[in-house]
């Protein structure tokens, strides 16, 4: 049984603590409160003695000791009133009666139940296992005698009562700070942990904590394998194989799964069996103390036992665990069970974004054997793990928005985002907004704040696609953003800081441009520090037939039919034509192969493949208009009309398919429409 008696705690030597003052001086104290003075002080002998089990203890005493002093506090214990021999009075000081008046509590000892945290909390000895300790059990007295007479009863009753007051406030400090220090060092604990990967290293750390805030020798956290019926212990110290593992329902962590509530168990009672001695014995380790609570989910699950062995004796318990350890060791369960999941959660994220980050590198490979492929692919790898800006160039269609993602996916940037930006696309004023986002209220229209696409690829890769098209304003933007890498929202002033790798592409000869001044000069040197360029794919040989049968076998997989083959005129017939629309052109003739023909084989006519002369449909003789009222209209008019008249020949040719009548004028998409806005002709994107 534990003494409520103030322990002195430890200072710095030759200075004493409060609570070793409180101690030397109490004695004083008490005698003049019971009203010694000047004259009487030295004639003061009095003490508390305290019980510990059946052995009794002087916690403090001043002047002579009195030789009986433990039998008559016994008596006075055992009798509850005030008993007196020869110049002593002594009086029992109930800290049970004081806890109640204190804190209203109805602690009972007879029933030996108490409450850890908000679970209930059953003894393992409650059917005969060793003494329980009852916070502030009348196991104290007090002795008192000042001139060689006894202290009045009345008076006595009044100083025992005040002592236990105090003693029982100071306990609850020493208790509360104990209370602080675990909790503070469980949360510091549990903020690292959620930095931890490694399961074997977040459950050392765990049990580490545990040995710390519980003071004991040991802990073991076993995780429920539910559906092999074991408990798994770790970490598994001394363990042969390094793992621990019990039947689910052995000993006193299967109780405590089953029960779903604590156990706690002391040497000395006749249940000695409900120890796991094997573990013991295959440590050269012996369990003198137990303590186990069951580790429940956010969902209410139970996943595990948390388990402490052998509370260390102290100065709040003996040892054996306590009612407080049961408190403690839930909490730190719940902090536990928190990390372990949101590890769980962590290690499967990751798996599942390793999974996805290889299934899109794998979606859009870079397929080609060229020569000139080969080297791109290397300078590609030797460029990816640096962050140099590249320029790609190449005509439509030739791959460039491929290699960019291929060097994505080689650089450590393949976890972030890849954001493609086409700024051919866009008009110059939603082309700044696009690429720097906007606060609420920049314009009639921004009803919200937005991020940016140089935002939205923090962490990864910008792809400006069609950086030649890019107006003189929005390239002023961009070099200040790649040079100070922050970007300020349209609207805002906040500077904000970002991370992107930024890699640029066109079709267009930059030089020309910038000799034109249509394009920075610097910023072709800041895009331009690693330039590759993609050749057409009519010059890349037998390409056209490895590009060709890796576009077959994903259409015929995408459609779930057999991969049918090319026959030597259609494989000749590939190989022969210019591609004017490059790898996207082949790509489109592929997908409507698939889709169109039904045979085992694919001969050059299923292919429809056009001379590019003859490629669009003529226009009969006299249907353009060259004159105007008798006028002869001028050449920029014409040439208006003449490609207003062309586009829409090709859109009508491809049965208003935007992708393919593009593909046939041999542009992007997204280019197409901006045609055809230039050319005042209505677009419903
Ligand atoms: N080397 C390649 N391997 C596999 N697919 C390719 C390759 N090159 C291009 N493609 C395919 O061709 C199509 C066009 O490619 P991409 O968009 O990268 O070309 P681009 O040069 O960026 O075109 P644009 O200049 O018109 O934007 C895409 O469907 C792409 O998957």
């Amino acid at each position: 049984m534990s003494s409520p008696v103030i322990q002195a705690s430890s200072a710095p030597r030759g200075q004493l603590t409060d609570d070793e003052i409180i101690v030397q001086k109490m004695p004083l104290l008490l005698g003049l409160l019971a009203g010694a003075n000047a004259d009487n002080l030295g004639t003061i002998r009095c003490g508390v003695v305290s019980q510990n089990k059946d052995r009794w203890e002087t916690s403090f005493w001043t002047g002579d000791e009195f030789d009986s002093a433990h039998a008559l506090a016994s008596e006075a214990i055992a009798q509850g009133e005030v008993v007196k021999e020869n110049e002593f009075a002594a009086v029992a000081v109930n800290l049970l009666g004081v806890q109640e008046s204190i804190t209203g509590n109805q602690s009972n000892r007879a029933t030996a139940k108490h409450t850890g945290g908000d679970s209930q909390v059953t003894r393992s000895d409650d059917a005969g296992g060793s003494d329980c300790v009852v916070p502030g059990a009348p196991n104290l007295a007090m002795l008192l005698s000042i001139g060689g007479q006894p202290a009045s009863a009345a008076l006595l009753r009044t100083l025992a009562v005040t002592l236990g007051r105090f003693l029982v406030l100071h306990r609850d400090r020493q208790n509360d700070t104990r209370r602080l220090w675990q909790t503070s060092t469980m949360l510091q604990n549990a903020a690292q942990w959620q930095q931890l990967d490694d399961d074997d290293e977040l459950l050392e750390s765990v049990a580490t904590c545990a040995c710390e805030v519980l003071s004991c020798d040991r802990a073991t956290i076993f995780l429920w394998d539910k559906s092999r019926r074991r408990l798994i212990g770790r970490p598994a110290i001394g363990i042969e194989g390094g793992v621990l593992e019990v039947e689910d329902n052995a000993g006193i962590v299967g109780e405590v799964l089953q029960s779903q509530s604590p156990r706690w168990w002391s040497a000395g009672g006749n249940d000695g069996g409900r120890v796991n001695r094997r573990i013991d014995q295959a440590q050269n380790f012996n369990t003198h103390s137990l303590l186990a609570v069951p580790m429940v989910n956010s969902r209410g699950q139970v996943i595990g036992v948390f388990e402490a062995i052998n509370a260390k004796p102290g100065d709040h318990r003996e040892g054996a665990f306590d009612s407080a350890d049961v408190r403690t060791l839930t909490e730190l369960a719940l902090h536990a069970v928190v990390a372990i999941d949101s590890q769980r959660t962590r290690v499967n994220l990751t798996r599942t974004r390793d999974r996805l980050v290889s299934q899109a590198a794998a979606s859009n490979p870079l397929i080609g054997n060229h020569e000139l492929i080969r080297e791109i692919r290397t300078n590609a790898t030797k460029v990816a793990p640096t962050d140099l800006s590249v320029l790609i160039l190449g005509q439509n269609g030739t791959g460039k928005e491929v290699l960019a993602q291929h060097i994505h996916y080689q650089s450590d940037r393949r976890n972030g985002p890849f954001v493609a930006v086409n700024c051919a696309a866009l008009v110059e004023s939603l082309l700044e907004s696009e690429l720097f986002g906007h606060e609420k209220g920049a314009y009639t229209d921004a009803s919200s704040t937005r991020q940016g696409k140089f935002e939205l690829a923090h962490g990864g890769t910008l792809f400006l696609d069609e950086v030649g098209d890019m107006s003189p304003g929005g390239q002023a933007k961009l070099l200040r953003v790649l040079e100070e890498r922050v970007v300020v929202r349209v609207g805002g002033s906040q500077p904000i800081p970002v991370d992107t790798r930024v890699i640029a592409a066109t079709n267009q000869p930059l030089q020309d441009l910038i000799a034109a001044k249509r394009f920075r000069e610097d910023l072709f040197f800041r895009l331009n520090v690693v330039s590759l360029t993609l050749p057409p794919l009519a010059s890349r040989g037998s390409d056209v037939m490895l590009l060709a049968e890796h576009f077959l076998e994903h259409f015929c997989r995408q459609i779930g039919r057999v991969v049918p083959k090319f026959d030597e005129t259609s494989r000749r017939a590939m190989i022969m034509h210019p591609w004017p629309g490059n790898v996207r052109e082949l790509r489109n003739t592929i997908e409507r192969v698939c889709y169109l023909t039904t045979s085992d084989t694919i001969h050059e006519e299923d292919l429809m493949l056009r001379p590019v002369e003859g490629d669009m449909p003529q226009f009969p003789a006299g249907s353009m208009k060259h004159t105007s009222g008798g006028t002869i209209i001028n050449l920029n008019e014409a040439t208006r009309e003449f490609q207003v008249a062309h586009v829409e020949a090709a859109i009508m040719a491809c049965g208003g398919n935007m992708t393919e009548a593009a593909s046939k004028l041999g542009l992007h998409r997204s280019n197409l429409y901006r045609k055809m806005r230039q050319l005042g002709m209505s677009t419903s994107e």
